[in-house]
């Protein structure tokens, strides 16, 4: 697949078959995806790798979260969905106290999981980066495991696509560009 096809055709995915993606395989991209440009190789980032079975505290916990919210009561632990990812990927960042190392690493971090879900798209692996509400939230933290210096950058879950949804046009690229300095 050429780069500008897996950039155009590339969709956040959401629905999954049950077939695995090998362990192998996302530590084969991800080790690939390490290549993304950082600002004095600060390399910010670590991951934690979740499979079907550890989805399920974890689906339960967003769930209570939500219930809760809405004022409704905490539902049971349930099963994985039926089209719940293969794995999901946990990506943290270190939080330097300085806001531009921050600002810095949230792009480099943004860049690799960019080139990540590229190079998944490539061997017909979807992925969506999902930023549920409850990131910052204690027990989210203990679960995964985030440090105080740390942050959850978002999940990233991890499948074979059920459903491919449709591309959504972008904005044309003349509403966002102008040519030489406006206040020259
Ligand atoms: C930082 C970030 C956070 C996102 N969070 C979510 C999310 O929480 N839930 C979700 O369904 N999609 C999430 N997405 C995916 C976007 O909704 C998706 O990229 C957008 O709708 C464009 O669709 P496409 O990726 O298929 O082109 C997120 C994307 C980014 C870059």
């Amino acid at each position: 697949m050429e780069l500008r096809e897996a950039i155009t055709t590339r969709r956040s995915v959401r629905s999954f078959t049950k077939e695995e993606v090998e362990v192998s395989t996302i530590e084969e991209l991800l080790q690939l995806a390490l290549y993304a440009p950082n600002h004095k190789m600060t390399q910010p980032w670590r991951f934690v790798l979740l499979d079907r079975q550890d989805q399920v505290p974890l689906q339960h916990l967003i769930k209570s979260k939500k219930a809760l919210k809405k004022g409704k009561p905490v539902p049971e632990k349930e099963p994985i969905a039926e089209d719940a990812p293969s794995h999901m990927l946990a990506v943290v960042i270190n939080v330097d106290e300085k806001e531009k190392v921050y600002r810095d690493d949230f792009g480099a971090v943004s860049s690799l999981i960019q080139n990540f879900s590229l190079l998944l798209w490539e061997k017909g692996i979807g992925v969506v980066w999902k930023t549920p509400g409850f990131m910052k939230d204690q027990e989210m933290i203990d679960l995964l495991g985030v440090g105080e210096n740390e942050e959850l950058v978002g999940l990233l879950h991890i499948g074979y696509p059920a459903v491919v949804p449709k591309m959504k046009e972008r904005e044309p690229l003349q509403s966002k560009i102008s040519f030489g300095l406006p206040n020259k």
